[in-house]
């Protein structure tokens, strides 16, 4: 049945829709299947994402068709396909009357991924209009927050330097907090990877009282803040609540340099709102570990990685994983950048929609996957700065001389680009960071041809 009458209008025009602001706008990348017309698949598309089915029910009335999700653009050479859907589509909490993400994702790319009649629909760019964002609760914390900690200025603070204890399990309590102290010495703030919570071998709560002793021990030692981020992903939102108490108690005089980290693809919305919400004081790290099930530039359905990071920023994290454009081990490229931007700035561009954020707070891309100090020059000339948190996991132990030389090198490579100076040129004045050119000299003689003479070491 072709519903394009009731759920299409191509005489619609974009910039009315926005002035609007009744609309939520989403471009996807849409194919129909063999044999199935462009435009009536899209309304189709468009009627399963909103009021509708595939036929026509007796009992939608007046009132349901004002609510119907529109098809307003399509250009099937480019595959391209954009929808109107009118925000009183979106369920709102009974408590606040806020928003929330699970409903604009079951509605904007919910049933519509399996449907009979599409080979293929993937979420490229999103808008959200004024009176929609406003119900979000968008991020409490963010980088300032760490530099405020830190001591650093508070709008052009810099790197925060970071690692991932490795590896990534298998550590029990006491060599994961040395791993801790020994990084600490030489830099601002560890994570915990990804899957580390309360594993047999490496209990919760001994691991963290462990860990809270670490920083004070690398605190007095160095005279410098240190901050951890760690892992309260659970299914359950108690849960959650629980490991967080336990943590923010344990750190005690020191809470304030605890952030959370939240697996918030795979442990999804709830997780990412339960933190936000219930602890506001506290840096929320979203960590997107599986999104490249749905990301992936190989993944013809889903959202792309810039439409995730978009989202994480109305959930209110306050650091999400943007990727290494290019300049890591994780897929991605350099015009990625435009994904930390539309993280950080109170207007951008996306691919398909200007985004206006009207004051929400920045979150903070969060550099990680492959890096080290010898990529960092490279990757900060293409984002245009440093002020980031940049997790080197490898990059830091893996350095020939250990976690503390490993951080210290970080900490140079951005020293060396933020004075303008050539990191060949800075590592002949400091040694932990000719060691990361000795320790990662495969990239060396990539990025750095000629760096063996300037700094005087043979070839291997
Ligand atoms: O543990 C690491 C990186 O370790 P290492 O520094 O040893 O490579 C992170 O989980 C990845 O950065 C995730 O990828 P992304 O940041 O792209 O989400
Ligand atoms: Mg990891």
């Amino acid at each position: 049945m072709d519903q394009s009458s009731r759920y299409a209008d191509l005489s619609l025009r974009e910039e009315d829709l926005i002035a609007g602001g009744r609309h939520v706008l989403c471009a996807y990348i849409m194919k129909p299947k063999a044999g199935y017309e462009y435009l009536s698949t899209a309304a189709h598309f468009a009627a399963e994402s909103s009021t509708g089915t595939n036929v026509e029910v007796c009992t939608t009335d007046d009132f349901t068709k004002g609510v119907d999700a529109l098809v307003y653009e399509i250009d099937p050479a480019r595959e391209l396909m954009k929808i109107a859907y009118p925000v009183e589509l979106f369920d709102r909490n009974i408590k606040d009357g806020r928003a929330m993400l699970a409903s604009f994702l079951t509605l904007t790319i919910g049933n519509n991924q399996g449907m009979g009649d599409v080979e293929y629909a993937k979420m490229h760019d999103f808008y959200v209009p004024p009176a929609y964002l406003r119900l979000f609760d968008g991020p409490s914390m963010n980088i300032q927050d760490m530099w405020r900690v830190l001591g650093r200025d508070m709008t052009n603070g810099g790197m925060v330097v970071g690692t991932i204890i490795k590896p990534k399990l298998g550590l029990r309590p006491q060599p994961f907090a040395d791993a801790c102290h020994q990084f600490w010495l030489g830099g601002d703030f560890i994570k915990n990877d990804e899957p580390q919570g309360n594993q047999v071998f490496a209990p919760l709560k001994e691991t963290m009282r462990l860990v809270a002793d670490a920083m004070r021990r690398a605190q007095d030692e160095t005279g410098e803040a240190k901050l951890f981020s760690a892992n309260i992903t659970a299914d359950d939102p108690f849960e959650i609540i629980a490991r967080g108490e336990y943590i923010l108690e344990t750190f005690a005089e020191n809470a304030d340099h605890v952030a959370f980290l939240v697996d918030g693809y795979v442990a999804g919305p709830t997780a990412i709102t339960t933190a936000r919400r219930y602890f506001p004081n506290q840096f929320l790290h979203y960590h997107r570990a599986g999104h490249g099930a749905v990301t992936s530039p190989s993944a013809k359905r889903g959202y792309t990685a810039f439409v995730h990071c978009k989202m994480s920023r109305l959930q209110g994290a306050s650091g999400i994983h943007t990727g290494t454009m290019g300049f890591g081990k994780m897929e991605g490229d350099a015009a990625d950048k435009a994904i930390a931007y539309m993280l950080e700035r109170d207007a951008a561009d996306g691919p398909y929609f200007h985004q206006e954020w009207l004051g929400m707070k920045a979150t903070t891309p969060i550099i990680s996957g492959g890096m080290n100090a010898l990529r960092l020059p490279g990757f900060f000339d293409n984002l245009g700065h440093s002020n980031v948190i940049q997790t080197s996991g490898g990059g830091a132990f893996g350095h020939k001389d250990g976690g503390t030389a490993g951080a210290k090198s970080l900490r140079q490579a951005q020293d060396a680009w933020q004075a303008g100076v050539n990191l060949v040129d800075y590592a002949m004045e400091h040694p932990e960071l000719k060691g990361a050119f000795e320790s990662f000299h495969w990239d060396a003689d990539k990025l750095f041809p000629g760096w063996r003479e300037k700094l005087g070491v043979a070839a291997a």
